[in-house]
Parts: structure tokens; C-alpha cells; sequence
């Protein structure tokens, strides 16, 4: 028999995972973690609750946010759609050298009493600062974990020596390095970056030994396509999901590229015939 945190921890990883055992989820910290400008191409969606409720509208898995979002538009994420409080960021005003770390601003239990599902941290593994974020990591897992609390990992490898000894983060040996290391340090779902090719990703699912990987959206780009052909090389390569912030939310009309998105994700469709079926071609 199961202990009753394991049971916890399956059944709120459910609220993520259709049966498919896959997930779209919604990213919105950025206003924190790369500042308000983010939101100026569709300046709306600066509002949380304006944004939130367009994608939830549109039949998204997830949403993903810092504590104080949560406090003003929690209520926005309906019960049928997971909630992922994160408990660590930066802001882009640090100084340059403090880029590296990220800094834990919540607590597990308040997570909880703001209604989450799993808890989110991140590690950027590599960086001289690495040691920290560990060590945050373990800590609001273990703690995470004693609650019956699943807990997601946002594991991007960044640091100097990366840089100098495989020239990019985005290099699958040392993404790969970083999924293999949110498994190792216990994580239940990982989020990280698109390798570039199907096969380099299927290596890095490969990695995580069963821990379910999601893309890492990035930057939005201007054919929707383009995000369209990615997150489907994601799901042919074995990833669970993908987490989208920007490509979503810088949308004028984000409804119908996240239904083209669920399509590409729940139904392997293809990415043009997921567009069209959606009005975006
Ligand atoms: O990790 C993040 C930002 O990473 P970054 O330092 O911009 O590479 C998250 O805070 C975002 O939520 C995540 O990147 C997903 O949002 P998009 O990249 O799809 O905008």
C-alpha cells in the first residue's frame, strides 16, 4: 500500500496530466522574473486576471505563477486546471553577476493555503551559485514531498564553464546533464530547453528516467508555426508538455493558437493542420 504522500503526490500530479500523460501548461511569472515590458506587446495581459481567464476560456492543463499572483487572480484558475505556485525568481534589475542565482521568495506552506497543486523551483546548474539552489531545491521538495506535494524542477544549466566548454546552454549534452540532474535530485516533472533537433530531445527525456520533461517555451515567435513545429518535435521525441509564457501572452489573440496548441499536444496533430483547424492559417 501506498504512502499517504505518494498518494497525494499522483493524484495532484493528475491535475496537470490528462490521460495522454501530457500537459499545456501556462507560464506567467514574467512580470517578476523578466520585468512588466514583457507584457507591452499586448499590454492587457498585464492584467493577470485578464490574461488567466483567456487561457483557462481556451482549455489549458495548467498555470504556473509566483505566490503573489496567486493571491490576486488565483481564483481565476477554475478547479479543473492545476495550479503551480514557484517559490524561486530574480529580477532583471540584479547586478550581473547575481543573474545566476535564483532566490526563494515563498514558503511550501504558503503555497498550500493559496490552493496549489505542485510547487515549482528552479536550478540553473552550472552556475557558480549552483550550491545555493540546490540546497533550496532539497529543501522545499523534502518538504513538499512530506505534504503529499509533487514538485517541479526548472532545470536550465547556465554558468561560465558551460559556456567555455560546450559553447551554449542549449547544447542537448549539457540540457541533458540538467534534466538528469532534477531527476537525481528528485524532482517530479522538469521543465527545460528546446535542443533544437527530435533527436538530441528524445535524449533528454531519455535522461530523466521516467520523470516527465516539459519544453520551456523561450522567446514568441512571429510565425505561431514556428512554436507550433517545436512543442510537436517535443511530443514526437517523447516530452510531456510544454510550458508557454511570451508565446501565449504576447498574442493579440492567444484562444485560438492555444487550442492549435492542446491539438499538437493532446492529439499529435500536425502543426499546420492544427493552425488551420483554428483559424491561424
Ligand atoms: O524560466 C523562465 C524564464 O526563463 P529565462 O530566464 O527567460 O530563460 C520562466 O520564468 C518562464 O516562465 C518560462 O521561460 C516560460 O515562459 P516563456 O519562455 O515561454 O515565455
Amino acid at each position: 500500500m501506498d504512502a499517504y504522500q505518494n498518494v497525494g503526490i499522483k493524484r495532484r500530479m493528475k491535475r496537470f496530466f490528462r490521460r495522454d500523460g501530457r500537459a499545456l501548461i501556462f507560464a506567467m511569472d514574467h512580470g517578476f522574473e523578466h520585468g512588466p515590458t514583457d507584457f507591452e506587446p499586448v499590454w492587457e495581459h498585464v492584467n493577470p486576471r485578464a490574461i488567466i481567464r483567456k487561457v483557462v476560456r481556451a482549455g489549458i492543463d495548467g498555470v504556473m505563477m509566483l505566490p503573489g499572483i496567486a493571491r490576486i487572480a488565483g481564483d481565476e484558475v477554475k478547479p479543473n486546471v492545476g495550479l503551480m505556485i514557484k517559490l524561486t525568481s530574480k529580477t532583471n534589475l540584479r547586478p550581473k553577476e547575481d543573474q545566476l542565482l535564483q532566490s526563494q521568495l515563498g514558503y511550501v506552506e504558503d503555497a498550500i493555503k493559496l490552493g496549489a497543486d505542485a510547487i515549482a523551483a528552479t536550478v540553473y546548474w552550472g552556475s557558480p551559485q549552483e550550491d545555493v539552489m540546490m540546497r533550496q531545491f532539497a529543501e522545499i521538495a523534502s518538504y513538499a514531498h512530506d505534504l503529499g506535494f509533487p514538485v517541479v524542477q526548472f532545470a536550465y544549466p547556465r554558468g561560465p564553464y558551460i559556456n567555455e566548454k560546450y559553447g551554449k546552454k542549449e547544447d542537448y549534452r549539457v540540457v541533458m546533464y540538467g534534466a538528469r540532474a532534477a531527476a537525481e535530485s528528485g524532482a517530479d516533472m522538469i521543465k527545460t530547453y528546446w535542443t533544437g533537433s527530435r533527436e538530441t530531445f528524445a535524449k533528454v527525456v531519455e535522461a530523466a528516467a521516467g520523470v516527465p520533461v516539459l519544453l520551456s517555451g523561450g522567446a514568441k515567435t512571429e510565425n505561431p508555426v514556428d512554436f507550433l513545429k517545436v512543442v510537436w518535435e517535443v511530443i514526437e521525441a517523447g516530452g510531456s508538455g510544454a510550458v508557454v509564457g511570451r508565446n501565449i501572452f504576447q498574442r493579440e489573440n492567444p484562444e485560438p493558437f492555444i487550442k492549435a496548441l492542446l491539438r499538437v499536444v493532446h492529439r499529435n496533430e500536425d502543426p499546420e493542420e492544427a493552425a488551420k483547424a483554428e483559424g491561424l492559417l
